[in-house]
């Protein structure tokens, strides 16, 4: 048996050692197939790795161990399929076919080798990619390395905040923040002839101001005057067309002085005239500021044989009319005045300056605007844009553009023509010894305690190269701060003192009838909200006092609003003036510019509603130096509005709280309750 074995096992590795070298056989022919199959185009390099997917599994096996080993080295090159190949590699199959399945390999495409390089490919603007590589130089299957992870974007931050200084200066011109700053403390005597070498007044305005009792000027008032009255005599004239003056905008404090600082300069300049012209233009918010503003104009004028008109509306049109024009019928080119000095609001120029003949500002020297804030956000019938345009000659210069309400082409008068205005002249019937342009004589001055920073709103003024005033103290502009006019910083006066009184709404009448006895109050303001508050709070307090039937004289309480005719209000304002009224309660309506002397207090009932307002409502006390007491009173929910419009200003740490108890109010109570119930009555009867 074994034996047999044997032989049977000698027998069957002889026909494997048959089968063996059988394959080997076909193995070298298919080799021989291939190689003839094959040919080699003239200028290809050597074949140092050939990459197809006919290749055995041996030679792919040998390919993927070579090219880890000598990575950097290996060149491979891509031969397309010839269909010499692939027919041999047809035969190949079907003779292997019962020999051993075709194991899967991984087969590198023509494509993917492609795409590998495009991918690996250098930038185009590196300086690797001087060399640009072929498919020939170029390592294939490991070359492929990883990508590195794109790098991290930091993430999206807020920048840090600019100051608020900076701020403020965005689009603010160079001339605001070239403002001067006036320090509120300075005063020059005007007692002493030589302290006046500065102001150069005439001795007929220093007498005049020290009948006044006026022994010195205020800060604002030492700014302004050798500005607007330099002393060569040739920049104090009434026409300047070659050299125009320069505009002025003044941001100062209530109660500083801010109308003598334009009323004496316009005086002293406008009293070389000889012939009237309206020559100055004063611009206010309301009737009782022109009154006013006419009253210190005739004071300190008195003597300087000027003229001051006022217009209104508080006259008939035809009355106005009469007042202001010397000439209504003939057709004058040149215009034609009674006064010097018009004082007006701005609806009622408006009027005349559409309606009323021979009414022209060309020989306007200065155009004042006072409570300029105020008057910049009145848009009524685009006043200002009327009012500049009637300082200057119109464009396709019309004869009949230079005074309204005449159309005539007769050569005019010249002396009557502005000489901004000549050249409106035809041609041929007026030679001018100088072409040279002549520009508007007409300066412009803005006034206010709160002048706007708007750079849209004063850019429609058409302001040339402006002056900036500011008054403030040095403490008040921070050390990044040029001056506060870049900033909501206003000035307050120094001799102010400020308080809020939180309480609950129903609290507000008792608390204000606790704080004028308990203060004794007299000559004092209380503002409200509105008409209707200011007439209910009058009569509830003419009820209490009349419940309190007290032994001392009852405090005399009166209403000024809009809801009262112009005449009652001027009588009523002046018996508060004559001090025959205790206490005017009123809204807004004189908030502004009104200047009472003797105001000792002013309580705010309802809290203003922007900062504004507050500055304008609490500059009605301690004016021109002397002390006041402002209060204000904030219902419980209103407080944090009230502290934050404060703090925005900087000016939370001015105002104090002051506190009321209940005990305090107690006392009052019964002739409180009393007077509700009368008001109660008189309503409902
Ligand atoms: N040099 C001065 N000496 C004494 N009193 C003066 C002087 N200048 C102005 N006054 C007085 O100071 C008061 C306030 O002046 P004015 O009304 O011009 O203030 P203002 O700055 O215009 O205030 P507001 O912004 O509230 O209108 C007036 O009664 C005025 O007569």
């Amino acid at each position: 048996m074994p034996d047999i074995v044997t032989q049977s096992q000698s027998e069957s590795s002889k026909s494997k050692t048959k089968a063996k070298s059988r394959y080997l056989r076909r193995k070298k022919e298919r080799r021989k197939a291939r190689k003839s199959a094959a040919p080699r185009k003239t200028g290809d390099k050597p074949l140092e790795k050939h990459i197809s997917n006919d290749e055995d599994e041996s030679a792919g096996e040998d390919t993927d161990s070579e090219s880890e080993d000598n990575e950097t080295e290996a060149k491979v090159i891509v031969i397309p399929k010839t269909d010499g190949q692939q027919k041999a590699k047809k035969e190949m199959r079907k003779e292997n076919s019962d020999e051993r399945p075709e194991k899967r390999r991984k087969v590198v495409d023509e494509e993917d080798i492609q795409m590998a390089e495009a991918d690996s490919s250098p930038k185009p603007d590196s300086q690797e990619h001087a060399h640009i590589p072929t498919s020939m130089d170029k390592p294939v299957r490991k070359s492929i390395s990883p990508r590195p992870a794109l790098s991290a974007f930091p993430l999206p931050a807020a920048p840090e905040a600019p100051p608020k200084s900076v701020l403020a200066l965005q689009g603010l011109d160079q001339a605001m923040l070239g403002a001067t700053t006036v320090n509120p403390g300075i005063s020059i005597s005007i007692v002493d002839e030589q302290e006046d070498i500065t102001f150069a007044l005439s001795e007929r305005t220093r007498k005049r101001l020290l009948e006044l009792g006026i022994t010195e000027l205020f800060a604002v008032q030492t700014a302004l005057l050798p500005f607007l009255l330099p002393k060569a005599p040739l920049q104090r004239c009434l026409y300047m067309p070659f050299d125009p003056p320069r505009d002025v905008c003044v941001s100062a404090p209530t109660g500083s002085g801010k109308t003598l600082a334009y009323v004496i300069p316009i005086l002293e300049i406008l009293s070389s005239r000889t012939v009237t012209h309206l020559r100055a233009l004063v611009v206010l918010p309301t009737r009782d500021l022109v009154t006013q503003v006419r009253e210190t104009f005739e004071a300190i004028g008195k003597g300087h044989g000027l003229k001051i008109g006022v217009a209104t509306g508080q006259h008939s049109f035809a009355h106005e009319q009469a007042q202001l024009i010397a000439d209504k019928s003939s057709q004058l080119r040149g215009g034609s005045s009674k006064v010097d000095i018009l004082i007006c609001t701005p609806g009622r120029l408006i009027d005349h300056l559409t309606g009323t003949p021979n009414f022209s500002l060309q020989h306007l020297r200065f155009l004042v605007i006072d409570e300029a804030d105020r008057l910049l956000a009145q848009s009524f019938q685009d006043w200002l844009a009327q009012v500049l345009a009637a300082t200057r000659p119109a464009l396709h210069h019309q004869p009949q553009a230079l005074s309204r309400g005449h159309v005539s082409t007769e050569i005019p008068f010249a002396d009557a023509l502005a000489p901004n205005f000549l050249g409106c002249l035809q041609a041929n019937s007026f030679v001018a010894d100088n072409d040279e342009t002549k520009h508007s004589s007409c300066q412009k001055l803005l006034f206010s305690a709160t002048l706007t920073r708007d750079p849209g709103k004063l850019a429609a003024l058409d302001l040339r190269s402006p002056q900036y005033f500011v008054v403030q103290s040095d403490t008040a502009a921070g050390i990044d701060e040029p001056v506060g006019v870049v900033t909501d910083r206003f000035t307050m006066p120094a001799t102010l003192n400020e308080h809020m009184i939180v309480c609950e709404s129903s609290q507000k009448p008792l608390l204000l009838f606790h704080l004028i006895q308990n203060h004794n109050v007299r000559n004092a303001l209380v503002f409200t909200k509105s008409s209707e508050s200011t007439a209910r709070l009058v009569k509830l307090f003419q009820c209490f006092e009349a419940a309190r039937a007290s032994e001392e004289r009852a405090t005399v309480i009166r209403a000024y609003s809009s809801d009262l005719a112009a005449g009652e209000r001027k009588i009523i304002l002046d018996k508060f003036k004559a001090q025959e009224v205790d206490i005017l309660v009123c809204s807004d309506l004189i908030s502004r510019g009104i200047d009472i002397s003797h105001v000792s207090h002013v309580v705010s009932y309802d809290v203003p509603v922007d900062m504004r307002k507050y500055v304008h409502r609490v500059g009605r006390t301690a004016r021109a130096g002397r002390t006041g007491e402002a209060w204000t009173l904030v219902e419980e929910q209103e407080a944090r509005y009230f502290k934050s419009m404060l703090k925005a200003s900087d000016h939370l740490n001015r105002v104090k709280r002051l506190r009321v108890s209940e005990n305090d109010l107690s006392s009052l109570a019964g002739p409180y309750q009393i007077a509700l119930q009368n008001l109660k009555e008189m309503y409902t009867r």
